[in-house]
């Protein structure tokens, strides 16, 4: 503030009609807003974190959401949060995944920090000790459904919207770790039949294999049955429930510290190819003719 003020006065003294009065001063601030946040955090009385991604129209996932989803779980493991619900600010979309925009016609800094942001965030969620539940209330197609996978816990609006890993179906292979999350919930074989077809699940589809626990109608119930997987966990000591997680967790946890770099590398070398880089631009333009 008092730099801010030091080059206000300096200015007013240049033009002379204007002073480094509180009226200036708070006319100028207002007139830079801070940037809005892209994840917002409320904890309620039970210690329970609601944490929604907002980066509307559809929560594509840039390096700042990230950033911040990232910190907002590293601040609520600082606070001993007792449990954490992801959802979404949209009544349609969850996360409609990986930002196009980050891959497409990258300069090479921000796509090596936008795929480590994704990798360190990733990391934090699958492996945070708190227990995690993705409260579903809209599309989660590839990185959306990444997301909600690396919870704990699936409840999902029913049944007008769709989940899944869906790479091949746009000419990409999901990386190992998008893989191992998918085994995890549904197991390998009916991971592979969804993975080979990067099949898109209606939410009734996707409770019949198991990628998601729950189906409601609304995010009101979504949220309740959260909090009420959340609840379960008072009476278990919280020693036993950290390494239980850790450790069923293992082959994603190891899978992640020993290949980060080679993942960083394999992605790097993939998006800059020219095949890629033209289908993300026909990707991008059919999305937009699609209105
Ligand atoms: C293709 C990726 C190649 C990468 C090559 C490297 C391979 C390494 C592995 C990388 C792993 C990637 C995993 C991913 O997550 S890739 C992203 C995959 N996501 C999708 O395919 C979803 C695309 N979106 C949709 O299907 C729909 O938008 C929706 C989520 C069902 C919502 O539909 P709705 O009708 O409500 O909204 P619109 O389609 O009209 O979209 C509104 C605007 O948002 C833009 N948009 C949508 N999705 C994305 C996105 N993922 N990234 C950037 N922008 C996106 C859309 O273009 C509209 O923009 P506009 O208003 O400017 O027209």
């Amino acid at each position: 503030m008092a730099v801010v003020c030091r080059n206000l006065r300096a200015f007013a003294q240049k033009t002379s009609s204007l002073r480094c009065t509180p009226n200036f001063l708070r006319l100028y601030s207002q007139s830079k807003p801070a940037p809005p946040k892209l994840v917002t955090v409320d904890v309620d009385k039970a210690g329970v974190a609601t944490v929604t991604l907002d980066r509307p129209p559809v929560n594509s996932l840039n390096t700042g959401l990230l950033e911040e989803l990232g910190v907002a779980i590293k601040d609520l493991e600082a606070n001993k949060t007792r449990g954490i619900i992801l959802t979404s600010s949209s009544n349609s979309v969850f996360s409609a995944g990986l930002d196009i925009l980050e891959m497409y016609e990258p300069k090479k800094q921000n796509l090596s920090l936008f795929w480590t942001t994704l990798q360190n965030t990733w990391l934090s969620l699958y492996r945070t000790s708190i227990p995690t539940v993705a409260a579903i209330n809209g599309h989660a197609p590839a990185g959306g459904c990444l997301l909600a996978l690396s919870c704990e816990y699936r409840v999902m609006v029913g049944p007008k919207f769709t989940i899944g890993l869906n790479e091949t179906q746009l000419g990409i292979v999901a990386p190992q770790w998008f893989m191992i999350c998918m085994k995890d919930a549904v197991g390998r074989r009916q991971a592979e039949m969804a993975l080979t077809a990067g099949k898109m699940f209606s939410t009734q589809e996707a409770l019949n294999i198991g990628l998601i626990d729950k189906m409601v109608s609304n995010k009101e119930e979504a949220i309740a049955e959260a909090q009420k997987f959340i609840a379960q966990f008072a009476k278990i000591p919280p020693l036993a429930r950290r390494m239980t997680k850790e450790s069923i967790r293992q082959e994603g946890i190891k899978y992640m510290e020993e290949n980060a770099i080679d993942d960083l590398k394999a992605f790097m070398d993939l998006v800059v190819q020219p095949n890629i880089q033209k289908g993300l631009g026909m990707y991008l333009e059919a999305m937009k003719k699609s209105k």
